[in-house]
């Protein structure tokens, strides 16, 4: 097994005297970019937490490179995996370079002063996110794009080689929705992102997971997974599908 990537390995999770995440099995080699897809409830959220290690799993293992995510520390965890998940409340007033420095402080020794390397990383993730002329406001009077993209910018402040996002695009307009997902696609780093938005994820992922009640209910390339029937079984939708260079194209219809 390489040391790099994700594998989920018949990961379920309950909660709520419920299964939430129901035996699960995810592959997501180095470098590739894997979509999640579901309706509301259908577990994208609960999987990207499960994926960072952040609850434990009821069975089944979340192997990052060739360990266990349960058995590493959180630190040595945010080396390497960085999670930006939908609503992340910041109790203080930090301004927002603050905030894309937190990114920093899984790679400095407790207590050691910011360096000048960290400043850097700090300026390039920023001007990466296009959040630079942002670096001294205040993080509380950002909109909700410009705080999303602030977000992303902390996260790939990690330096992470597993990026995990949970609807990185809500809160974007269109052209810093394109921007990050062609940002996250050209990245060396292994990625998953719970999608909404099917045409967005059949265009931008390698790989889509489609979910249903905790489930994986389809698997593989975007064509095999963005059709006609698996859209109308799973959202309950009509939709015409096309197939333009070997990627889908949804056009809804109606809901069923
Ligand atoms: N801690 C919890 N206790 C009880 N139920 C939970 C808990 N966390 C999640 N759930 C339930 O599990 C289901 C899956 O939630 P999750 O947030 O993972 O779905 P999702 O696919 O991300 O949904 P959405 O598209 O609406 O964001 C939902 O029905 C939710 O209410």
């Amino acid at each position: 097994m390489s040391r790099q990537g994700l594998h989920a390995d018949r990961v379920s999770w309950s909660a709520g005297g419920r299964v939430v995440v129901d035996d699960v099995h995810l592959v997501a080699a180095p470098g590739s970019t894997i979509g999640l897809l579901g309706p509301n409830g259908s577990g994208k959220s609960s999987l990207l937490r499960l994926l960072a290690g952040l609850r434990p799993t009821s069975s089944g293992v979340v192997r990052l490179g060739e360990e266990d995510v349960a058995r590493m520390s959180r630190r040595t965890v945010a080396r390497r995996l960085a999670l930006v998940d939908q609503e992340r409340s910041v109790d203080t007033e930090p301004s927002v370079a603050d905030v894309i420095g937190l990114g920093r402080l899984p790679h400095r020794p407790p207590w050691a002063p910011v360096s000048a390397r960290d400043v850097e990383v700090v300026r390039r993730c920023a001007a990466t996110t296009r959040t630079e002329h942002l670096l001294e406001r205040r993080y509380s009077t950002l909109s909700g794009g410009e705080r999303q993209r602030v977000q992303i910018a902390r996260a790939l402040a990690q330096e992470p080689t597993e990026l995990l996002l949970d609807e990185p695009t809500n809160h974007l307009d269109v052209r810093h929705q394109l921007e990050l997902l062609a940002l996250v696609a050209a990245a060396e780093t292994t990625t998953v992102m719970a999608l909404h938005d099917l045409n967005l994820a059949a265009e931008h992922c390698d790989q889509l997971v489609l979910l249903q009640h905790g489930r994986v209910r389809a698997a593989g390339p975007p064509t095999a997974v963005v059709t006609r029937d698996l859209v109308a079984e799973v959202f309950d939708v009509e939709a015409v599908v096309t197939v333009d260079d070997g990627t889908p194209h949804v056009r809804f219809l109606r809901a069923r």
